[in-house]
């Protein structure tokens, strides 16, 4: 089995990589390893770069059979701390819909589209065991959460939910395309509430995500 994981910027793909070289070293492997690579900010972006590498594998006769969306993100009080890790029991498209007088509509309310995309739920569980993750549902946002009321209101939409970030959906619509089964690991660099940059730990999550994906590598190699 053949394994892409998608990265929004080139800090996670390194944090990624770095994690799995203990396994996967560079051209002394017996299998290949994982392909990492940075698709870009935001669910438009992360699904263009996801769908072409799918087909481009596709084309070349060496199709992948698992992506994985991978990356730092927004951890909601108190299921996820900074520093912890994420795995997703469902990839919710969070912000994908209709505002109305009465509250927000998703667009699978609406009737025109899906809102959500389930990884396999075996898989999503070993993933979490390995690493010690949450498994829990990741919500994909276009726009990171800024108020402990926007924060609140998704929330209370999303009681498991356990972090935000921007790409996960839009990794899962072009793995869905392509029938292939989808991951997302998100490690914690902030709470998901009022605006603070300052307090953002992007350090401690691009080392969680590391060891994460050291802690991975067995999955991938039985999968590989
Ligand atoms: O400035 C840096 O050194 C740096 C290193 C690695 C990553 C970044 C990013 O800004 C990544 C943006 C990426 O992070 C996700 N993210 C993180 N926190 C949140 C959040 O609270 N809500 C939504 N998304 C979040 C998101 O997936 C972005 O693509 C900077």
């Amino acid at each position: 089995m053949r394994v892409l994981v998608v990265t929004a910027v080139a800090a996670e793909s390194e944090s990624v990589a770095a994690g799995l070289t203990a396994r996967f070293p560079a051209g002394r492997s017996a299998r290949p390893g994982p392909t990492v690579m940075a698709g870009g900010v935001g669910p438009a972006a992360a699904a263009a770069a996801t769908a072409a590498a799918l087909a481009l594998a596709s084309a070349g006769g060496t199709p992948y059979d698992l992506v994985v969306s991978a990356g730092i993100g927004g951890g909601f009080p108190p299921h996820a701390p900074i520093g912890s890790l994420v795995v997703a029991d469902a990839i919710v498209a969070a912000d994908l819909g209709a505002e109305t007088a009465e509250g927000f509509l998703s667009v699978d309310e609406l009737g025109f589209g899906r809102t959500a995309h389930l990884p396999p739920a075996a898989l999503a569980a070993r993933a979490a065991g390995l690493t010690g993750a949450r498994c829990a549902p990741v919500l994909t946002v276009s726009t990171v959460t800024g108020t402990a009321a926007r924060a609140a209101e998704l929330s209370g939409r999303h009681p498991r939910a356990a972090a935000e970030a921007m790409e996960g959906f839009g990794v899962a619509e072009a793995a869905a395309a392509h029938g292939v089964a989808v991951l997302e690991i998100r490690a914690i660099s902030n709470a998901v509430g009022p605006r603070d940059r300052a307090a953002w730990r992007i350090g401690a999550a691009l080392a969680a995500l590391r060891t994460g994906f050291e802690q991975l590598s067995p999955l991938f190699e039985e999968s590989s």
